[in-house]
């Protein structure tokens, strides 16, 4: 399948993913939201204060974690933590920044949406600098609340901080609310209670323990569609408020929501490609231009391979790792839209993708650490480079292949490449110049707007045949890919305008007429049989060894 034509990104400018301007997003997200609303709903004799510890969860629809604290307490203090070693650390091993400029602006109009569609639910949405374990305990101190709501993550960083979390507000002394049993009236710590919800598949439906897990994608794919059911999208109250009436002055009012140089960052809005809109609001308006107004999703599966413009994919991803939209509510409107339009392979496909959404992260519960290690969670044992130069030609889009060049270039003007692009690239970095993989992992995680540790690791393990299924160990022939997915030599044209002037079917193979090769690829003729002939050879026995 060839890329989706030019005319689908204008020759100068950026593009704004949704296209839709503030009134149609606007609109769009109230549909949804009255859609989702149930009048009736009440608390269930809820008592004191919740507090609602919002992570990469930013959204207000089918957020369990709200609706858990809603109705356990009379009052919902919603809380985002801006933690420093998120939004100021550095990446594991080769120290890049752990949020590129690009992703933390986006997540900073995650945080404005939250607190917008918090508001219109009788809210707020308070903001801390600091560490969650630091922030946390004060907080919940200050409002005597009873219980801190949060989704569970699976990776150790994370799953690190809830232990912290956890810990710290176990020395946190708080009165018992009004109302309760006089045996339990004693006072009390405040609890951490985790929410499973990142996933379209809830970990408590699947038909095996994540332990058990198989390694293999399509035997998970099919046991969960045959044995599993996706839950329901959480129904929203009328209103969520109030918040706590005390406490809040104590501890320095709501806080503002940061702006990029309040963070030490700053970014040059790129002139070409996307500009995806951070947000709840921008999430569900994207879902409603994909499926409802462009009517894409009947044709999703031939146009998925694309890389030009914003209609060859959904692009949903920016807003699922942050959590502005939920999976579960992705799968009701394709149902919705199987309904009322058509069902055919396309709209199915979606669902086929978010599949490997929570495979990756049901693999980061099974594998831990391993899947950030060198040789994965196989603990295969390879020769890897670290060569610096080279590793910075495939960084800035200066390795002399057009291909690699434009989508190393996409990505750090826009946070953003294709599944085409990332597998294309990954398998030039780790097969052609045979350097490091977690390079490029760790380089992936400073740029993308939808970084996601999962999906992201995972990916690149399966990319470097280091991935839990030894079967995945594919290289990607650079011509190959080009004459396939960029026949016209469109997208390499559009990111290099050097190529431009070329004739179409130069633009992929410019020779002379562009920069340098930085290394010969493995394998450049007779693609499909030199492809085989390189994946025999990288069985472990051979190049490869398993680790005793
Ligand atoms: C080396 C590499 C690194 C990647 N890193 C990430 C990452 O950090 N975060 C991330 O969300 N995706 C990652 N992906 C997966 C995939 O490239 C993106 O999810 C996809 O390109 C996002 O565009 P889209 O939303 O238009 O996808 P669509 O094609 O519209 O797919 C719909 C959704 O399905 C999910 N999905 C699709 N393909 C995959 C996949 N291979 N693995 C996991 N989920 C998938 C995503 O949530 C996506 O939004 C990576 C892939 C590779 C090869
Ligand atoms: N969310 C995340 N994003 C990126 N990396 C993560 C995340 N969670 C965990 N990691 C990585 O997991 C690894 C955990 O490191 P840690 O030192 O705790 O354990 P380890 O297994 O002994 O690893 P190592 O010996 O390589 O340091 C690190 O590589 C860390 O960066």
């Amino acid at each position: 399948m060839s890329a989706a034509s030019s005319s689908s990104l204008p020759a100068r400018g950026a593009l704004e993913v949704p296209s839709l301007g503030a009134d149609e997003t606007g609109a769009a997200a109230g549909e949804a939201f009255r859609r989702y609303t149930s009048p009736s709903l009440r608390r269930n004799g809820g008592a004191g204060v919740a507090i609602v510890w919002f992570r990469n969860d930013l959204r207000v629809l089918d957020n369990e974690a709200l609706l858990r604290a809603w109705a356990a307490s009379e009052a919902v203090l919603p809380v985002y933590c801006v933690d420093p070693r998120i939004f100021g650390g550095s990446t594991h091993y080769f120290g890049f920044p752990k949020t590129g400029a690009s992703r933390a602006q986006f997540l900073i109009e995650c945080l404005g949406d939250l607190k917008h569609n918090l508001m219109k639910q009788g809210l707020d949405l308070l903001v801390r600098h600091g560490k969650p374990e630091d922030t946390l305990p004060s907080i919940a101190k200050a409002v005597n609340a009873h219980t801190v709501y949060a989704h569970k993550e699976t990776c150790s960083e994370e799953v690190l901080v809830e232990r912290l979390v956890r810990k710290r507000l176990e020395q946190v002394v708080i009165p018992h609310p009004q109302g309760g049993a006089s045996n339990q009236k004693k006072p009390r710590n405040p609890k951490l209670q985790l929410i499973w919800g990142a996933t379209l598949y809830h970990i408590d439906d699947l038909p095996f323990s994540v332990d058990n897990l198989p390694d293999v994608y399509t035997q998970f794919r099919k046991a969960v569609e045959s044995k599993s059911a996706v839950r329901n999208c959480n129904k929203l109250p009328l209103v969520l408020g109030p918040p706590p009436n005390s406490g809040l002055d104590e501890i320095g009012g709501w806080g503002t929501v940061p702006t990029l140089e309040s963070l030490g960052l700053s970014v040059t809005k790129s002139e070409k490609g996307m500009h995806f809109v951070g947000g709840e609001s921008a999430a569900l308006g994207r879902v409603h231009e994909y499926f409802w107004k462009k009517d894409q999703l009947k044709v999703y599966k031939e146009t998925r391979n694309g890389m030009m413009g914003p209609d060859y994919s959904t692009k949903f991803s920016p807003w699922l790792a942050s959590g502005s939209l939920s999976p579960r509510y992705i799968c009701e409107e394709v149902k919705r839209y199987e309904k009322q339009r058509v069902a055919n392979d396309s709209t199915y496909w979606v669902l086929f993708e978010l599949i490997w959404r929570d495979y990756f992260r049901f693999i980061s519960s099974k594998y831990g650490n391993s899947i950030f290690h060198l040789g994965g969670p196989r603990n295969v044992v390879s020769q890897w480079s670290q060569d610096q130069a080279l590793f910075e030609s495939w960084r800035d889009g200066r390795t002399g292949y057009p291909l690699i060049d434009a989508n190393m270039k996409e990505l750090l003007a826009t946070g953003f490449m294709s599944n085409r692009g990332r597998q294309i690239v990954c398998s030039f970095l780790v097969r052609d110049m045979g350097i490091d993989w977690r390079m490029g992992a760790e380089w992936f995680e400073t740029c993308l707007l939808d970084y996601d540790p999962a999906s992201n690791y995972g990916n690149w393990t399966y990319g470097a045949g280091v991935g839990n299924d030894p079967r995945e160990d594919r290289y990607f022939s650079i011509p190959k890919q080009a004459k396939t997915y960029d026949p016209d030599g469109e997208y390499v044209a559009y990111w290099l305008l050097e190529l431009r002037s070329l004739a179409k079917e130069r633009r992929n193979f410019p020779g002379a007429s562009y920069i340098k090769q930085v290394v010969p690829l493995k394998f450049d003729g007779g693609h499909q049989k030199r492809d085989q002939q390189f994946n025999r050879q990288r069985r472990p026995g051979n190049m490869y060894r398993r680790q005793k």
